[in-house]
């Protein structure tokens, strides 16, 4: 049965009164949302003034990730990818919404749970290779640095515990003969790896990095990603990259769009084997609903149909048709031969 939102909303009709009450017990035992998940974004909105001038940087961005992913973040200049991920770092504080991490709600921490977080809970990387280590210490003194700040004792008590964590990440991240260089002896990559080893110090549940290969060429770009999936399987930490690089964008399981302050869109990708044993790398991409049923299509998209304000809606037992707003003619073809919701329900009102 077809419905169109012109009669009913879009809504698929309700039969009975057994029938809501259905409806209303599966929605309550339908678990909260990001109940699961690792990092929960919900509605979130940051607005910042300057000048006398607001603008809003993130419009209601709901993201749900979960524990153990490796994903990337992509999106124009401006979308507000950047904004996100300092709010995610404890580093900003959202104008509104709800964001937690971990268990920590990033809008509720008092100063004291907010350095604890930023110390434990995550590990950031910056595109500026400078900005991740201190210039006067060894690739080592860096990673130990974190520990020896946290106060977290467990297996971490000792200085020769510590030495010996910094010396095995560094040497998982394949630059452990970078031990007692300083970051000026080392090379942009051998930095950003070492700087994925401070990032992991502390055991964190994710590590965020804004544009990491951002400054390196391709080939070195690879070996810092492969850092990155190298921390992911082997440690269990989620990995979140805002990045332009498609060579990162394309070799994570998920990367989700980010397009004018909410989540737009997303690709997935799975392996399926075929019966012939080859791989092969499938990717699906989806429209992101937000929470309050907004969806974005994709610009190229409403381009094709020159769809601009509005469209007509059908909702299928399956799918649902959009349809371009378009005058309708003046002489009706036979309700076959049109297309759309309009010949198929109301060709009796032309
Ligand atoms: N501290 C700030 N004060 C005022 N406006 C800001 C501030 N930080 C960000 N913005 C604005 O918020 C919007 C989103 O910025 P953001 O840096 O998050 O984007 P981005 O997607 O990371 O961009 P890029 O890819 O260029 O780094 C932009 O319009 C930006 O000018």
């Amino acid at each position: 049965m077809t419905t169109t939102v012109g009669e009913t909303g879009g809504r698929a009709p309700v039969s009975s009164l057994a029938d809501l009450e259905r409806a209303v017990t599966e929605r309550r035992e339908r678990p909260a949302y990001g109940e699961d998940a690792l990092i929960s974004c919900d509605r979130l909105v940051r607005i910042f003034t300057a000048d006398g001038v607001e603008v809003q940087a993130l419009q209601g961005l709901d993201l749900l990730v979960g524990k153990g992913e490796l994903m990337a973040l992509v999106g124009a200049s401006g979308s507000g990818k950047s904004t996100l991920l300092n709010i995610l770092a404890g580093l900003d504080v959202p104008t509104a919404g709800a964001a937690s991490v971990g268990g920590y709600d990033l809008l509720a921490m008092d100063a004291k749970s907010r350095l604890r977080y930023r110390r434990d809970v995550v590990g950031f990387v910056w595109q500026q290779t400078a900005r991740n280590l201190l210039p006067y210490l060894t690739a080592a003194q860096n990673v130990v640095l974190p520990m020896q700040l946290s106060g977290r004792t467990e297996g971490l008590r000792t200085k020769r515990q510590r030495a010996a964590r910094a010396t095995e990440l560094l040497g998982m991240l394949g630059v452990g003969y970078c031990h007692d260089r300083h970051p000026g002896q080392m090379s942009g990559g051998e930095q950003q790896r070492a700087a994925i080893a401070v990032a992991l110090a502390n055991n964190p549940a994710v590590i965020l990095a804004d544009e990491p290969t951002g400054e390196l060429d391709s080939a070195t770009g690879e070996q810092v990603f492969a850092s990155f999936r190298t921390a992911n399987e082997e440690l269990g930490t989620t990995v979140v990259v805002v990045t332009h690089d498609h060579a990162v964008a394309n070799a994570v399981r998920r990367t989700v769009a980010i397009r004018d302050g909410r989540t737009a869109s997303e690709v997935v990708r799975h392996t399926e084997v075929d019966e012939h044993g080859q791989e092969s790398v499938v990717a699906r991409e989806y429209a992101t609903v937000d929470r309050a049923g907004r969806l974005q299509l994709p610009r190229d998209y409403t381009d094709a149909l020159a769809i601009e304000s509005r469209v007509l809606l059908e909702l299928e037992p399956d799918h649902i048709g959009v349809w371009p707003d378009r005058p309708k003619p003046a002489r009706p073809e036979t309700a076959e031969a049109q297309e759309g919701p309009e010949a198929r329900e109301a060709p009796e009102a032309e």
